[in-house]
């Protein structure tokens, strides 16, 4: 049963997203959105950097002062609670400390941070100068989900190849920032697409420090936009989920799905995005009445 059931109890999960934008659709704020609605949540948006981009690549970011920034934030959180926020594009130092800032007063249940750093395209998504003010970040987020070279940024340490030097280096992450981490294996040259929750602390469900989610690469070029999408999915399922291995499990189903289906979108000519809503579609039969 659905939680909008209204004899169900469960509260649709309230979920906010800080990002830039993607006018295309297919990653950022756009992605995000469409990522909550999919796994059962209500989106919210608030907008770090309007940035001109399609599937081929970025043309150029347009930051807001960073005042109308924070309030967008309050806008938000004097209103609406919040169950749950994804962070994704911060751009710059000046952002990453107001976003800190407004998780210092209004920090909501569930915090998951994506570390964006360099889109699909190989464009730069966040100033060089910045690393040190996403590190602090990365303190205040509850999961954090670097794919394979934001992990090694992370651990300052050169990025890694092999499937067990990138649970070794999610491990050290744990531990250094005291945060639950999400390696995503999306970058492997192997064939492979597995994903690994990994906690120092131990504080998975029966006190296990590692669960894996091993899934196989698809072949395809619509991976525009994964990261955001599965980072929104896993905010919007966490609040419904008795514990993380369970949001990443069903979010992870859920994205291989909406991966698979991207091509027949037939959006722009570079890494075109992923169909959201397929799972939805499928079961539609298209007559009409
Ligand atoms: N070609 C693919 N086939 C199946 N899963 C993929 C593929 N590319 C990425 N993924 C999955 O999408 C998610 C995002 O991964 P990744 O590409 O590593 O991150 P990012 O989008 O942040 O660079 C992960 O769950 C990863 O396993
Ligand atoms: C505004 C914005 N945020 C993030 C990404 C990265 O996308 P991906 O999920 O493909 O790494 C992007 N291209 N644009």
């Amino acid at each position: 049963m659905h939680p909008t059931d209204p004899t169900d109890h469960r509260q649709t999960p309230r979920v906010l997203s800080i990002a830039g934008t993607d006018p295309t659709g297919g990653a950022g704020i756009q992605a995000d959105l469409k990522s909550i609605a999919a796994n059962g949540g209500y989106g919210m948006a608030v907008v770090t950097a309007l940035v001109a981009q399609n599937t081929m690549g970025v043309r150029s970011v347009h930051i807001p002062p960073v005042e109308f920034l924070t309030e967008q934030l309050d806008s938000v959180s004097d209103d609406v609670e919040i169950d749950a926020v994804k962070i994704g594009m911060l751009a710059n130092s000046t952002i990453i400390e107001a976003v800190a800032d407004w998780l210092r007063r209004q920090r909501p249940p569930v915090v998951v941070l994506d570390p964006v750093m360099v889109a699909t395209s190989g464009d730069r998504l966040l100033d060089e100068r910045a690393v040190d003010a996403i590190r602090n970040l990365v303190r205040h987020a509850d999961l954090v989900t670097p794919n394979i070279p934001e992990l090694a940024v992370l651990a300052d340490e050169p990025a890694v190849s092999r499937w067990d030097d990138v649970l070794e280096q999610a491990h050290r992450v744990s531990a250094t920032y005291g945060v639950t981490v999400l390696a995503k294996g999306g970058h492997l040259a192997d064939g492979s697409a597995s994903d690994a929750l990994v906690d120092a602390g131990g504080r998975l469900s029966g006190g296990r420090d590692l669960f894996e989610f091993p899934g196989e690469r698809i072949e395809t070029t619509n991976t525009h936009g994964t990261g955001c999408s599965l980072s929104s999915a896993l905010a919007t399922l966490r609040p419904q989920a008795p514990g993380w291995e369970h949001a990443v499990d069903r979010a992870k189903r859920w994205l291989t799905e909406s991966i698979t289906h991207g091509a027949a979108l037939r959006v722009g000519h570079g890494n075109g995005p992923i169909s959201h809503f397929a799972g939805l579609w499928a079961g539609q039969d298209g007559a009409w009445s």
